[in-house]
């Protein structure tokens, strides 16, 4: 697994063990307290975010609101039960397949 991949992998394996844990003491134990519909609003939040980081701010807060788009994610797949493993294997299988090639696959099918 590529450096940053791992770290992705060992923030969701941390996610995953505060499953239960104090909400008192825990951000990710009070998020999941939350349930799915709270999180996902976290992670529409942090979409926003990053959307007016990227159009209209620096680079640095550009890679922090990423960062918690990325973090806030992580915890909306462990709320609703989606390994990131799996994510991760679905884009394995995309690997190599061209957007563009996909869509217009996608285009041909409807028409048929
Ligand atoms: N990577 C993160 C991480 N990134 C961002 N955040 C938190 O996400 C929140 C970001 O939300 P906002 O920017 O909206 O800040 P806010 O206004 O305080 O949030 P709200 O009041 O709106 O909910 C902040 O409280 C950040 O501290 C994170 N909290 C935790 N982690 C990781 O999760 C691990 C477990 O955390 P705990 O569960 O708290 O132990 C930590 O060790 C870290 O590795």
């Amino acid at each position: 697994m590529s450096p940053a991949m791992d770290t992705l992998a060992r923030l969701a394996k941390t996610i995953a063990a505060r499953r239960g844990a104090d909400a008192g003491s825990s951000y990710v134990a009070r998020l999941l307290a939350g349930g799915p519909p709270a999180i996902a609003r976290k992670v529409g939040e942090e979409a926003v975010e990053t959307v007016i980081a990227a159009l209209s701010q620096g680079t640095d807060e550009l890679r922090d609101e990423a960062a918690d788009l990325l973090f806030h994610l992580l915890v909306l797949l462990e709320a609703r039960g989606v390994a990131f493993a799996d994510v991760l294997a679905e884009l394995d299988r995309r690997e190599g397949v061209s957007g563009l090639d996909e869509k217009a696959a996608r285009s041909a099918e409807r028409s048929d």
